[in-house]
């Protein structure tokens, strides 16, 4: 997960030796001996961590300012939306700037703290899906909605067996009856998991499957209602009133937006736009494991202003993570 802006940021196995406090500092070129098995930090967050000694610890914001433009453009790069690289320096700068540290404490430390702490400001503190459970009445109605192929189904299936294993009770409705197989894949998915699925006919009213499932719930006091619902752009008219109809019917208390990492800046902005039309209450990110840039794990929750509550981070039904920061933030910064 994220080697490619682990690499672009120069993280990762081994951290580029911290320039030495007494020795004048070097142009940022030749700060570290070529060492091949080492990753080298790029220019940028050598040549702040040369500020940060040279300085003795008291950046001016003018110091900075061309390293953090160079960092604000990798991250770019690594397909981070605009608004969170923005907030990603900022709050490094903020960090950095006119702070008096100890003399000798390490360069390298300093700078890659303030670059952990800015990212886990953007990245927020998640959502305990459980907690919430626990504490609301039942049955919790939980309605997954989001673009075509982006895993929702998959997530339902995950999600089930996570909160099966939470000892949570669990059903779930074949809410999807437009795609051909989404019935089939979602009840082999919960015959496998031992999961009781409320399903009709392909081409069904999706809201009459998922009032069902409710009342079943309902019925049998179960802990949690997942509905699973076709895919859908937000500018589709039919799908979108659709939606509107089921959420009247089931009257959800939550709604869970899945998109996939692996479509970048694309899945922040249909996130927004689904955003704007249905309001909804968290985050699913699916495929992170195959998502070499990390830009919408690190951008989606702080664009639309809701949490991330999963991540999928693969094909298996345990590989669906509750979200905490620091599964992103060990990925960054962690050792390989
Ligand atoms: N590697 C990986 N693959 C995933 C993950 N989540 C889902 N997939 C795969 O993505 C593909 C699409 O998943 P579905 O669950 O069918 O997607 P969907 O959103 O329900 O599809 P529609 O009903 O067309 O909207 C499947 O092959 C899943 O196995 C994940 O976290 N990692």
């Amino acid at each position: 997960m994220f080697e490619g802006l682990k690499n672009k940021l120069g993280l990762g196995k081994k951290k580029t030796p911290a320039p030495e406090t007494e020795v004048p500092a070097p142009a940022a070129h030749t700060i570290a001996k070529p060492e091949p098995e080492e990753k080298k930090a790029p220019g940028f967050l050598n040549k702040i961590k040369t500020l940060v000694v040279e300085h003795e610890f008291v950046l001016s914001e003018k110091d900075i300012e061309e390293s953090l433009f160079e960092l604000q453009m990798v991250l770019l790069e690594s397909d981070v939306a605009y608004p969170v690289a923005e907030a990603i320096t900022e709050h490094m700068k903020k960090e950095l700037v006119g702070t008096h540290r100890k003399l000798r404490e390490s360069a390298d430390d300093v700078v890659t703290d303030a670059l952990r702490h800015a990212i886990e400001k953007v990245l927020g503190e998640g959502f305990d899906l459980v907690s919430y459970i626990k504490n609301h009445e039942k049955p919790v109605k939980i309605l997954f909605t989001g673009v075509n192929g982006t895993g929702k189904t998959t997530s339902v299936a995950k999600i089930a067996h996570y909160l099966q294993s939470q000892g949570l009770s669990v059903v779930v409705g074949a809410g999807d009856t437009f795609r051909a197989g989404a019935i089939e894949q979602i009840r082999v998915h919960c015959e496998r998991l031992g999961i009781k699925l409320i399903a009709h006919q392909e081409g069904a009213d999706p809201s009459a499957v998922l009032y069902d499932t409710v009342e079943y719930a309902k019925a049998h006091k179960t802990d949690v209602v997942l509905a699973d619902s076709a895919g859908r752009f937000h500018n589709r008219v039919n799908l979108m009133n659709q939606l509107e109809k089921i959420k009247r019917v089931m009257k959800p208390d939550l709604v869970f937006y899945v998109d996939e990492a692996v479509a970048g800046n694309d899945a922040v902005i249909r996130a927004e736009e689904f955003e704007k039309t249905v309001s909804t209450d968290g985050v699913i990110l699916t495929k992170v494991d195959m998502d070499p840039k990390g830009g919408a794990a690190i951008s989606i929750a702080y664009t639309i202003g809701k949490p991330l509550v999963f991540l999928g981070v693969g094909q298996g039904y345990d590989d669906m993570k509750p979200f905490t920061p620091s599964l992103i933030i060990d990925e960054i910064f962690g050792d390989d």
